[in-house]
This record gives structure tokens, C-alpha cells and sequence, in this order.
């Protein structure tokens, strides 16, 4: 059963509403944890080279039990090569560590503006969708002036950009570009990686009023911001729980409370995109 039915378009592309995040499960252990999360109804699964799982998230999505035009499979190009020939072989790489036969979404994880080759891995991309390696191309981490400088110099405008974006950290001007340049914005560590945005006093009190989690607060408002969240969860009742938020009405009040949350400060890991490089 699809629990998420909803779909943010943007080009070409079209997603649920909530995608899987797969960052830490790795392994073994990894291949039930992603089976159950179709089971619990993901149909978008977010992986990357650098997290070392393209296998188990390839194995386990290869043996689900839905057909494979049902799934979105996301990974995702290192720092440590963006120069255009590594980039090509790195994408066929995470392609054979799949075992599959396309990959529907591969973004350039981090644009490493100290290293000046994002440009020239975007073509790399542009390259791996013409070749079929991959089905549609985005970027993570992306600026408005990065944006930019891939769009003057190809033309070609990323289909998503995956960004850091929870309640205390909402990035309201990076979504209003994605959202003029029909860019998807999809959200990691949507719950805050579990730190202490789950504690929060008026996210608990709208959870009370409504009888529902936190958790589910803070995936709703994202659903209603325009966000697609990709939560991780290891646990099969929380899979569920992040997956049936739909139906939640959150009011004005609400809302309002939320957009309060935000901190001009408040990235988990001060990683800003402008100064931050991971290879
Ligand atoms: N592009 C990028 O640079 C980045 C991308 N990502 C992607 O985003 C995904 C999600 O981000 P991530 O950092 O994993 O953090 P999340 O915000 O998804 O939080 C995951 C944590 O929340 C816990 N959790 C999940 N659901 C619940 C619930 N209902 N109640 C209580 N706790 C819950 C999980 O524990 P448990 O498993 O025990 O349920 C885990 O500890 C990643 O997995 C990855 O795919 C992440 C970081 C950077
Ligand atoms: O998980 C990812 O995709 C990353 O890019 C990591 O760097 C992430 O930001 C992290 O794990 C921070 O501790």
C-alpha cells in the first residue's frame, strides 16, 4: 500500500510526497530494514556513493515486492569526483553496486565550491541521462549562485535539489528559488536526525492538540510547506507512522507556531554549502 500518494512535480519528474532516507543502514541488517519500508510503503529510497550502501539498498530493492517502475532510486556523486571522466566512471559504479539496470535519481551530493568542478560534474550528469545510466539528474547542498552557474553553463536545470531543512532550520529563500525554477526541494535529516527539535516544547504541544506524534507534526509541515521529507527509520512501526500524514490537518496557529522555530543558526552540523567541503 502506498501511504503517500501525494506527488510534487517539477520538469519531468514527479515524486512522493515522503521518500526513505538510507544514510547508517548498511549490510546485512540493512536488507530487511529497506524491504520493510516498501512493505511499509516508500516508493522513493535516497542513498550515495559515500554512504557505502548502494548494494544493500540495490539487494533489497531488486528482491521488493513491487515492480521496479514503481521505484524511485536515488544516489548521489562524491566530492572527490566531480573532475568529468571520475564522475562518469563513479556513476557506474553506484550503477553496478545496484545491480540495476538505471538509476531513476542521481544527484551531485555536495558542490565543494573550494574545489571549482561542480560545473563540470553536472555535465558528467547531463552525460550519464543521455546514456540511460540514469533517468533523471539533481543536485544536494546547492546555493542559488551554484544554481545559477550550472544553469548559464548548460542549460540545463536541475530536476531536485536536496537540502538540509527541519523546523529549526527552513530555508524559506533556498525553496522559493527551487520553487521559481520548477526545482523539487527535498529535505534531509527532516526530523532533525532525532536530536532535540523531537523535545521541542511547541512542537509537543501541537502533537498533544492533535493527538498525533511529533514526528508526524514536523512531516506534515513539511508535506504543506512543499518539502519532501526523507525520514530514515530502522523501526517498522515508525516507518508507518512517518508515512500517515496525509490526513493531518495542522491550522494557522499551527503553522504560525512553526515558522517561529526557525534560526538563522541552525544547521545540525554547521555544514553551510557556501564554506563546508566533503569528499
Ligand atoms: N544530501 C545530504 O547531504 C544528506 C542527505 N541525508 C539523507 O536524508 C536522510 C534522512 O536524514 P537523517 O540524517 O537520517 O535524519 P532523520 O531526520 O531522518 O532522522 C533519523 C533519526 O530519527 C529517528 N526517527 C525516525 N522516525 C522516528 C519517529 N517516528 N520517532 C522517533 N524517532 C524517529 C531514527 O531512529 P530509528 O531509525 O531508530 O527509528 C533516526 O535516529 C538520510 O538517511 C539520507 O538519506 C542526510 C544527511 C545529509
Ligand atoms: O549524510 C549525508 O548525506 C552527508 O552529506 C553527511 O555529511 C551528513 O551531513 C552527516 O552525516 C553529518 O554528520
Amino acid at each position: 500500500m502506498n501511504r503517500a500518494p501525494a506527488v510534487t512535480a517539477g520538469g519531468s519528474l514527479t515524486v512522493p510526497a515522503i521518500g526513505f532516507g538510507t544514510y547508517g543502514l548498511n549490510g546485512l541488517p540493512a536488507l530487511d530494514v529497506i524491504r520493510q519500508a516498501v512493505a511499509s510503503g516508500y516508493r522513493l529510497f535516497d542513498s550515495a556513493f559515500n554512504y557505502e550502501n548502494e548494494g544493500a539498498v540495490g539487494a533489497a530493492l531488486r528482491s521488493a515486492s513491487v515492480p521496479r517502475e514503481e521505484l524511485l532510486i536515488t544516489s548521489k556523486l562524491p566530492g572527490r569526483h566531480h573532475a568529468h571522466d571520475e564522475a562518469i566512471a563513479t556513476i557506474e559504479e553506484s550503477l553496478l553496486r545496484t545491480g540495476l539496470e538505471y538509476l531513476d535519481l542521481y544527484l551531485i551530493h555536495w558542490p565543494n565550491p573550494g574545489v571549482g568542478l561542480y560545473v563540470e560534474a553536472w555535465q558528467a550528469l547531463i552525460e550519464a541521462r543521455e546514456r540511460g545510466l540514469v533517468r533523471h539528474i539533481g543536485v544536494s547542498n546547492f546555493l542559488p549562485d551554484h544554481l545559477t552557474a550550472l544553469m548559464e553553463a548548460t542549460g540545463v536545470t536541475p530536476e531536485v535539489n536536496q537540502i538540509e531543512l527541519h523546523p529549526y532550520f527552513q530555508q524559506e529563500t533556498q525553496r522559493a528559488f527551487d520553487r521559481e525554477h520548477g526545482i523539487i526541494t527535498e529535505a534531509w535529516s527532516p526530523l532533525g536526525r532525532a536530536t532535540d527539535i523531537l523535545q521541542d516544547p511547541v512542537l509537543t504541544g501541537i502533537a498533544h492538540k492533535h493527538q498525533i506524534t511529533v514526528p508526524q507534526v514536523v512531516l506534515r509541515w513539511h508535506t504543506l510547506i512543499g518539502s519532501v521529507p526523507l525520514p530514515k527509520s530502522a523501526d517498522p512501526q515508525r516507518q508507518v507512522q512517518n508515512l500517515t500524514v496525509a490526513g493531518i490537518s495542522l491550522d494557522e496557529d499551527d503553522l504560525a507556531a512553526i515558522a517561529a522555530l526557525d534560526r538563522p543558526a541552525g544547521r545540525i552540523w554547521d555544514q553551510d554549502p557556501a564554506t563546508y567541503e566533503e569528499f
